[in-house]
């Protein structure tokens, strides 16, 4: 086939010599992606590449067959065709990102956009790695128990679909609770969309999600064994993204009295410092269940010992074993656990040592002002602690409190880790 590739080279060096040959002086219009500047006889372009694009080798030797009206021989269209199907593998995969707002002055909680349906519906919603429903307050929610939410209208939305006879109900472990229907609908956060995401209607809510109005529901990130939908239950929005990630991650990077972020997808290395580590995960029965190897209190030796509990977004505090906890407290002038107040209490003027814990060989710092939580009623001197013994839970908790004090890694791959970071 040498006529063929006689042919080609002389077509490929022309192509080559043509784009060498600058563009006319004078001329304004600037290409896509180009940028200089022009008169005086002189100008110089700027290239900038665009991250997208993918060069296809085949499909420029069969462009140049057709420019000089040459028959291309059937192994370049097989080439052409073989790349395409290479390219389109490797067609960039999804991500996103959004931020997490602490949504009062003691970051009981935080809040994070997402939006619902076509056309979209915004809504604030609670991210809580400790539960599996994604669930809202909603058009199907009395009057009486919304107090300024905003609320997801099924009826206003083209591609929501009724999932006929499912229900759902869920209680948190403060007693607090919701329960309702399904629908399903386009569900997106940070620019990351779901087509089908399985959305919970409130049909009913507990007197402090009404009074809770910075929050208009919660979405699960939890694992999907603990989605509580009847009689299928449901996938969380991790669960149903997770396969068009460029990573089966999120990322929790939650800031005191600031906004953080939730990204999916991708790790940011600017936003942590040092290594991340990662431990292993217990799924069972479907938190985020890790080991941490130890802990210390303020300048104290550190105690290694292994205290297994969960990463959980949704719970404000940290809950670990009565020893650890009493052992915090006796460095704090004046603390006091107390029944009336629902756990340690102490003099807001009192000094709080720091709470060290660790992740494998990795330590992490909790600052004392975010263990003096806050005045146990506005204006008292009398603070509640962001330690507290998990005694009465049956399972330890690293809450906010925790989470803030670093950038954590939570890690879908099979089997799950969680990475933790200095940040
Ligand atoms: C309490 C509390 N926590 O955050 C907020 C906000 C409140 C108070 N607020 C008045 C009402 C409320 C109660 C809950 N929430 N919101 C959020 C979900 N809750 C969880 C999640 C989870 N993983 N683990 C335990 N509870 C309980």
């Amino acid at each position: 086939m040498i006529v063929t590739n006689l042919v080609l080279t002389a077509a490929l060096a022309v192509l080559g010599l043509a784009s060498a040959l600058p563009p006319k002086i004078g001329t304004t219009n600037i290409g896509e992606g180009v940028s200089g500047s022009l008169g005086g006889g002189r100008a110089t372009f700027k290239q900038t590449r665009n991250p997208r694009y993918r060069f296809n080798g085949a499909r420029a030797v069969y462009r140049t067959y057709l420019k000089y009206g040459v028959p291309v021989p059937e192994d370049i269209i097989k080439a052409v065709k073989y790349t395409d199907a290479l390219h389109a593998a490797q067609v960039e995969r999804d991500t996103g990102s959004a931020a997490a707002v602490p949504i009062d002055d003691v970051d009981i909680a935080y809040v994070t956009p997402v939006t619902i349906g076509t056309p979209p519906q915004t809504l604030q919603l609670d991210f809580d790695t400790g539960s599996s429903d994604l669930w809202v307050f909603s058009s199907h929610t009395p009057a009486s128990q919304v107090r300024g939410q905003e609320i997801y209208s099924p009826n206003k939305s083209s591609t929501a679909k009724l999932l006929e006879g499912h229900t759902w109900s869920i209680t948190y472990g403060d007693g607090s609770a919701s329960r309702g229907n399904v629908y399903v609908d386009n569900f997106t956060v940070g620019g990351l969309s779901v087509a089908q995401q399985a959305v919970q209607t409130a049909q009913q809510v507990s007197s402090s999600f009404t009074s809770e109005t910075n929050i208009d529901g919660l979405l699960g990130l939890g694992f999907s064994t603990l989605n509580t939908v009847s009689p299928k239950s449901q996938l969380t929005f991790f669960d149903n993204a997770k396969a068009s990630l460029d990573s089966p991650v999120f990322t929790v990077d939650l800031k005191a009295q600031a906004a953080g972020t939730y990204d999916f997808g991708f790790i940011d290395k600017a936003k942590y410092t040092g290594e991340i580590t990662y431990v292993p995960v217990n799924t069972n029965p479907g938190y985020w269940t890790f080991t941490s190897s130890g802990y210390a209190v303020g300048s104290g030796s550190f105690s290694s010992q292994s205290i297994t509990g969960i990463a959980d977004t949704g719970t404000s505090l940290v809950y670990l074993p009565t020893a650890i906890v009493t052992a915090y407290y006796r460095q704090v002038s004046g603390a006091t656990n107390s029944r009336n107040y629902g756990g340690y209490v102490f003099p807001c003027s009192s000094a709080l040592p720091t709470f060290t814990f660790g992740v494998g060989d990795a330590r992490f710092t909790i600052p004392s002002s975010y263990i003096s939580y806050s005045p146990i009623a506005p204006g008292s001197s009398t603070c509640f602690g962001g330690l507290q013994s998990s005694s009465g839970l049956g399972i330890n908790i690293w809450g906010d409190v925790a989470l803030k004090a670093a950038f954590v890694v939570f890690n879908g791959a099979n089997p799950p880790t969680i990475g933790w970071a200095k940040k």
